[in-house]
């Protein structure tokens, strides 16, 4: 069985999303997982000395969850395809290559994910942006006032170095860039990945 793990990776609201939903509608047989889906409940989340929820962490998050679906990703990518296809589960043949797009803001910074990585791709955008971006954003609960310099920022930069730390190999992506071109970017060099493992023996 052939496969392909892609993470997008990428400070808040440099567009992690975007790109990684297109991914997924331009990639026959892929799958996508986003860490934004396992927040812990905020009854259960953190506060610091200035009352702010510290949700820019990995404590934040159900990575044992996360790291649980991309392991039955790895095990059997065709069963999940072939539910995902419902009706037309036939239509998806083991012989072509399976790939997994995972994306998150702190997807490189947990090491048993980070290890699974063939291609880490991160999108960065300047501080003025981001705060502007994210000023335009409803999160569950909302940002409250002076989150963004008082606890996002600071936890955006502290976390970028514990990346830098634990990797090398990350292709990063100016997020400024049209939607399309940044698309584009990747799904050529991810396209030729796929072609490459087409074309080997297993
Ligand atoms: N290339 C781009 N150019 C301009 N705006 C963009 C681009 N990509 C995304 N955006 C916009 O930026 C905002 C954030 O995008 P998106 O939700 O994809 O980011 P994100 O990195 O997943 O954010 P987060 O994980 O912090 O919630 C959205 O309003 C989106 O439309
Ligand atoms: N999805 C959530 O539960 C949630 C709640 C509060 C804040 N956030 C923010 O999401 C970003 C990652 O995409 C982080 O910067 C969090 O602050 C998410």
């Amino acid at each position: 069985m052939k496969r392909l793990i892609v993470g997008i990776g990428g400070m808040t609201n440099g567009g992690k999303t975007t790109l990684s939903k297109s991914l997924h509608q331009k990639i026959p047989n892929s799958c996508l997982i986003a860490q934004d889906s396992y927040f812990k409940d905020e009854a259960i989340v953190s506060v610091d000395h200035n009352g702010f929820k510290q949700y820019d962490t990995l404590d934040a998050l159900h990575m044992d969850k996360m790291m649980s679906e991309v392991n039955s990703w790895r095990r059997d990518p065709v069963s999940i395809q072939r539910e995902k296809a419902g009706w037309d589960a036939s239509s998806v043949s083991a012989n072509g290559v399976f790939v997994l797009i995972v994306e998150g803001f702190l997807i490189f910074n947990y090491r048993p994910l980070n290890d699974l990585f063939d291609k880490r791709y991160f999108l960065e955008i300047p501080y003025d942006v981001c705060k502007k971006r994210r000023s335009f954003r409803v999160y569950t609960p909302p940002d409250p006032p002076g989150y963004f310099d008082g606890y996002v920022w600071p936890m955006y930069l502290k976390n970028r170095q514990e990346m830098e730390a634990l990797t090398s190999e990350i292709v990063f992506l100016d997020g400024l860039k049209p939607k399309d071109e940044l698309l584009a970017t990747v799904l050529e060099e991810v396209s030729k990945e796929i072609n490459r493992l087409k074309a080997t023996y297993s």
